[in-house]
């Protein structure tokens, strides 16, 4: 059946959900999870009180679910997005590719609404690629998510074949090729990290399965919901059928400041600097490296001899960049991370300049700097446009560069202890080294 079929098949978005419950069984636990997708009940992880430090055995969480007698079903398709349209016709006549599935969770979310526009134009995946949107939004969020849906339709972008919305991620996952999973909950006034780490957590082990049950099984997922490395890391270890490196957790926007910064201290404008890693997690730990970075080709150091301002006033700038933009604006960088996810999907799709690379966190396992195994951390990539990466070897490490390294694994290393019981690593104990903060928090 063509895609034009398949979406003409489909009802108004106005028809509501079915009410249908979810038997999931664990392959790790006896315990049996109902979960209904029903518009009427919370999403998964709302209503779930905080999990302490420590649980007992009963209380661990099944990693892996497996759907039961579940068909396959297309979430709603949106408006005009349900018409007919002859897309064999437009690939013949305009050369346009196959039809790509982008999954968006946090679709009605701030940055979503600057990422779904360019998505739809064609700057990110090209000018000759037609892209459905599948996006997903909370319970509460529906409406907005109708409002995102009726923006789309009024752009009349060419590219944009199909819009879908939903709030169940087994329908909204549906053969998805990239997850750009954005939805999450905000660190509230007195949330501890360890709370915020399960909370999200749930949400990411929930979509984790999702994937793993209904996606395409080469789909490319990037993170960008916080804490969004260890939010990867419960993701990918609830997706066990899918490559761990298909997972990303976006330091792009990090990488970006850093090299802005540095342009302005060295007084060049931006395209002249190059290699720059975020190394390790995506909080106050991270370590923009001026070690390995270039200016105009030349190593940062020998361009700015100012070695206490890149230790201290460069490192902490790019670090707590996102937390001074909150207090001069009022709200979280939105644009400038939309530009970046952007940013890390074309690094994926791309190849890579020569001599350069781009930063991305992704799984542990193997790398060639003796970084532990077993978590998601920022390092150095590179591309040759196939949506695939290879870590950079020619990398060089001093004393300062890695001591900073290794306080960021140490976070990570703890963060990953804290959410055993969503990992499938057994049980949980959470204990942070302090309480350190996302960029975006002050
Ligand atoms: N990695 C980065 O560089 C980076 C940068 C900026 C923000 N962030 C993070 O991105 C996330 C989103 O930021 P925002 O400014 O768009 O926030 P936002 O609050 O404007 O939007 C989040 C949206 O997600 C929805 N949502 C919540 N739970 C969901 C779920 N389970 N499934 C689907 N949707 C869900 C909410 O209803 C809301 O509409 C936050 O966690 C933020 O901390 C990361």
């Amino acid at each position: 059946m063509s895609s034009s079929m398949a979406v003409a098949e489909l009802t108004s978005p106005s028809s509501s959900y079915t009410r249908k419950t979810l038997h999931y069984s664990s392959q790790f636990s006896n315990v049996s999870t109902r979960v209904s997708s029903s518009r009427s009940v919370c999403f998964p992880g709302w209503q779930k009180s905080r999990i302490r430090c420590s649980l007992t055995s009963n209380e661990v969480q099944a990693p892996v679910a497996e759907k039961i007698d579940e068909p396959k079903k297309k979430p709603e398709c949106f408006g005009v997005f349900c018409l007919t349209y002859d897309l064999k016709a437009e690939e013949e006549t305009k050369s346009w590719k196959k039809l790509i599935n982008i999954a968006v969770s946090g679709a009605a979310g701030m940055i979503s609404n600057h990422l779904l526009f360019k998505l739809a134009s064609g700057e990110v995946f090209g000018p000759n690629q037609p892209i459905a949107l599948k996006l997903l939004g909370s319970e509460r969020s529906f409406q907005a998510l109708e409002g995102v849906a009726m923006e789309l339709e009024d752009s009349l972008f060419p590219l944009l074949r199909e819009v879908s919305i939903g709030i169940d991620p087994y329908e909204v996952f549906q053969d998805a090729e990239w997850a750009l999973l954005i939805g999450a909950k905000p660190r509230g006034p007195g949330m501890e990290r360890a709370d915020l780490l399960d909370i999200n957590g749930q949400i990411f082990a929930e979509q984790g399965k999702a994937l793993n049950a209904v996606a395409s099984r080469n789909v490319k997922v990037l993170i960008v919901g916080n804490p969004c490395n260890t939010n990867a890391l419960i993701c990918l270890k609830n997706a066990p059928d899918i490559p761990a490196k298909n997972f990303h957790a976006l330091t792009r926007l990090d990488e970006n400041r850093a090299k802005c910064q540095l342009a302005l201290k060295a007084g060049v404008f931006y395209d002249q600097v190059s290699n720059v890693t975020i190394w390790g997690n995506h909080s106050t730990t991270q370590v923009p490296d001026f070690l390995n970075a270039k200016i105009n080709g030349l190593p940062v150091k020998e361009v700015i001899k100012d070695t206490k301002w890149l230790e201290e006033g460069f490192t902490e700038k790019v670090q707590k960049r996102g937390g001074v933009l909150i207090q001069k604006w009022g709200r979280s960088s939105a644009a400038s991370t939309a530009v970046s996810v952007v940013d890390a999907i074309r690094s994926l799709v791309t190849p890579t300049p020569e001599g350069d690379w781009f930063s991305s966190g992704v799984y542990t396992t193997g790398n060639p700097y003796g970084i532990a195994d077993g978590i998601v951390f920022s390092m150095p990539c590179r591309s040759k446009g196939d949506g695939d990466y290879e870590l950079v070897k020619d990398v060089i490490f001093d004393d300062y560069l890695w001591s900073r390294i290794k306080k960021t694994e140490a976070e990570l290393l703890a963060e990953q202890k804290c959410v055993a019981h969503l990992t499938g690593e057994g049980i949980a104990v959470c204990d942070l080294p302090g309480d350190t903060m996302l960029p975006g928090e002050m």
